[in-house]
Formats: structure tokens, C-alpha cells, sequence
């Protein structure tokens, strides 16, 4: 049986953005994409202008998500914010579980497994990343990370395996991000036959893997024609309109 994933790319803005760049940037992106063969498109800004791109993107095929998300439902945490809070401001992604989360807020694979589960809960779907630093690639150590990394996840998914395509996960190498340097398209593809294996042997089957760090309207091409990628979680590109759509245009490529 062939398996279809509707191709997936996701601009994460990081902490960029601001009420007056915010509208350009998505008016330009809407005039970029019109007419276009797509991909299914997110983009995932701040949590201040959720409000605002959800206005600005209603009605149009571009969907918008959080960049991060509570383990918990509700209650007494200062400070966070819960999936049906995302669901309400009419969010179709979170995405968990990003290396500089990991990195800056110290964020265990045990919780990220959890708030992809928080998510998932919550009729959203979540994005959760994965990958190696530098120093763990330089080890070769790239498969036992993720392996480590996905293992809460996949435990946790167990009982929810039929939901794989409403699962994203997205290999993002923490040594690729934001640097220009990406791995070889064959170092990508390996670590995506890695993942894939992983998700199907799981009954992931319809889950998608998105390929991060670097991706540019340049290299996406390429990379979006590696049989396991199936789409982008775009950093800097995606803050610009025309290299954002580029990126998109290449992903739509994998329609089928
Ligand atoms: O971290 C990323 C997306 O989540 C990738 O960032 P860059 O595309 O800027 O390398």
C-alpha cells in the first residue's frame, strides 16, 4: 500500500517579529503564494502575535501554530501556556521539543514527549524536533540521540497509534540551525530512513518528517526531493517572503 503525506513546510519566527513587520511580511508571503500549487504552509510566530497572524491568515490556505507549549492543562503555572489556550486562538501546530528549548529552558525528552501529548489532546498537531549537536555528530552519536530523543514519544504514542498524521516530527541537526551549514542530502536522507523506520515499526505510518536547519530557496529542492522528507521547518527563510514561498513552491513538488 502506498502511503501518501501531504507535504508540510512550517516558518518558525523565533523571538522576531512586531506588530508593524508582522502584516507586510504575511501580505507579501499571501501575494507570493497566490496561484501557486501548495503544500500545506504554517508559520509559528511569538505568542504576542498569534492573534494577529491568525486575523491576517484567516481565510486563506496558511495556517498558524505556537512555538512551544505547557505539559500541563491548566492551573497554577505562571507563565505558560496550555494547548487549549493555542486551540482557542485557532492554532493547528505546536511545536515541542526545539533544540534551543532543550538548550536555554532545559527541557527533558521526557517532557517534550509530554507536552506533544498535551497537544496532540488538544486536536492540534504537534511538531516535535529532534537532532544532534556538533559535538554528539562529531562522536557519530546522531542515531542514539535521536533514538533517546524519540523514545518517550514513541512510548506515549503507543496507545495512540492510529493519530500518526496528525504527528509531525522534524530532524533538525542543532549544528545546521541558523548557520548555513547543512548536512550532505545522502546524511540527511540516512537520518530520515533512521526516523521513518522508527515511526512505521511504531505504526506511525502517515507521520510526516520535516527536514530543519539551513533551509533556504536555494537547497530546497534538493532536499525536498530525498524520498523521507517530507517537508521544512524553516528558521531565518522564513522571514522573508519570496524565499519562504520558494521554499514552499519546491515542497509542493511532492505532490503527488
Ligand atoms: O531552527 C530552525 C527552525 O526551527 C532552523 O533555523 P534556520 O532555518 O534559521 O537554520
Amino acid at each position: 500500500m502506498t502511503v501518501v503525506r501531504t507535504p508540510l513546510v512550517v516558518g518558525n519566527w523565533k523571538m522576531n517579529g512586531s506588530f508593524e513587520r508582522n502584516q507586510p511580511l504575511l501580505e507579501s508571503l499571501l501575494s507570493h503564494l497566490a496561484q501557486k500549487r501548495l503544500p500545506e504552509v504554517g508559520v509559528c510566530p511569538p505568542f504576542p502575535y498569534l492573534a494577529q497572524v491568525g486575523a491576517l491568515l484567516a481565510e486563506t490556505p496558511v495556517r498558524w501554530g505556537a512555538q512551544t507549549v505547557s505539559e500541563h492543562r491548566g492551573g497554577a503555572y505562571t507563565g505558560q501556556v496550555s494547548a487549549t489556550m493555542l486551540k482557542d486562538l485557532g492554532c493547528s501546530y505546536a511545536i515541542v521539543g526545539h533544540s534551543e528549548r532543550r538548550q536555554y529552558c532545559a527541557e527533558t525528552d521526557d517532557a517534550v514527549a509530554r507536552q506533544a501529548m498535551a497537544v496532540l489532546d488538544s486536536g492540534l498537531v504537534p511538531i516535535i524536533c529532534v537532532g544532534e549537536s556538533a559535538a554528539e555528530e562529531a562522536a557519530c552519536q546522531t542515531l542514539a540521540v535521536i533514538d533517546r530523543q524519540l523514545a518517550p514519544v514513541l512510548l506515549a504514542l503507543a496507545g495512540v497509534a492510529d493519530e500518526g498524521a496528525s504527528v509531525v516530527v522534524a530532524y533538525e541537526p542543532v549544528w545546521a540551525i541558523g548557520t548555513g551549514k547543512t548536512p550532505t542530502p545522502e546524511g540527511v536522507q540516512a537520518v530520515h530512513t533512521h526516523i521513518r523506520a522508527a515511526l512505521d515499526a511504531a505504526g506511525l505510518v502517515q507521520t510526516r518528517i520535516l527536514y530543519g536547519g539551513s533551509v533556504k530557496g536555494s537547497n530546497a529542492e534538493t532536499l525536498f526531493a530525498l524520498p523521507d522528507v517530507d517537508g521544512g521547518l524553516i528558521g531565518g527563510a522564513a522571514l522573508d517572503a519570496q524565499d519562504f514561498s520558494t521554499i514552499c513552491t519546491a515542497a509542493a513538488n511532492r505532490l503527488v
